[in-house]
């Protein structure tokens, strides 16, 4: 299959080299106490290069939400140490662990999440509302017609469809110039031409805009817009593959799957 040893093991950055977008070190998230504890996340350590696109994968239950949380700072871990560039996510307190997820990261998820009194303008622009920041014009000019939504501002989520819903998502997350932008089965809710199109948009944002994206996904067809795939099996990184295609990803799947 494929080298196991570059996910497993803590990869270094080269002396001098740009610090990785995202890095976990033996990060270990467990839920309960007890005999209900259920350890999501065991001693997992990676680090994902800026300017990349990843997908994150498994199994149902084999963690990738919990790694994707833990990773944007949404959800504490157990143990272990997260960064985002060469700030430490783990020692903030929750205003400022905030202010830094609203200034530094975005996100679009598979039920989009978009508020629905607003406008797509409004809700494209909303994270910066939310620093107390202006929008440039021109970027957000820009970022609407990257996403094909300028006949679209004045309309509310309810007058689009999914796919242009969740168009406003990735607008609403690329309007902040995030470091890194967590998508958490994006495609999940969409028909297969329409994913297609929400996937260019994210491998875009990484090749013209130099954006990191790590996307949890359950679809082999998704994952193959990525950079790189990495695996999830029973809270650990398994394994993993540079430039994955479809087929490779499904074959992946069912070894975890027959594995399990
Ligand atoms: N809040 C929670 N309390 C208790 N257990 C949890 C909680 N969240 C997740 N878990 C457990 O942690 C493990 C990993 O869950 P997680 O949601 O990260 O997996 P996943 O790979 O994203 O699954 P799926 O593909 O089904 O969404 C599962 O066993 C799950 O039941």
């Amino acid at each position: 299959m494929t080298d196991v040893r570059c996910w497993t093991q803590q990869p270094h950055s080269p002396a001098g080299g740009i610090a990785p977008a995202v890095r976990l070190r033996e990060v270990t998230k467990r839920y309960g106490k007890g005999a209900q504890a259920v350890t999501a996340l065991d001693r997992v350590s990676v680090e994902i290069p800026q300017g990349t696109f990843t997908a994150v994968m498994g199994p149902s239950g084999s963690g990738k939400s919990t790694f994707l949380h833990c990773a944007a700072g949404l959800d504490r871990p157990t143990s272990g140490s997260v960064r985002l560039g060469s700030t430490e996510l783990s020692h903030l307190k929750e205003a400022p662990l905030t202010r830094l997820r609203r200034g530094r990261m975005g996100f679009v998820f598979q039920a989009f999440n978009l508020v629905p009194s607003l406008t797509v303008e409004q809700n494209i622009t909303l994270p910066l509302r939310l620093q107390g920041r202006r929008a440039d014009r021109q970027w957000l000019t820009e970022t609407v017609a990257r996403v094909g939504l300028s006949e679209r501002l004045r309309h509310v989520p309810a007058q689009l469809s999914g796919g242009q819903q969740q168009r406003v998502a990735i607008a609403r997350a690329l309007i902040t110039r995030p470091e890194v932008i967590f998508a958490d089965e994006p495609t999940g809710a969409l028909d297969p031409q329409t994913a297609q199109d929400v996937l260019a948009l994210l491998r875009q944002a990484v090749t013209d805009l130099h954006q990191t994206v790590v996307m949890v996904t359950h679809d082999p067809v998704a994952a193959a817009h990525a950079d790189s795939a990495v695996f999830l099996a029973g809270g650990r990184i398994v394994t993993g593959l540079a430039a994955p295609t479809a087929d490779r990803v499904a074959a992946t799947m069912a070894q975890l799957r027959r594995a399990a």
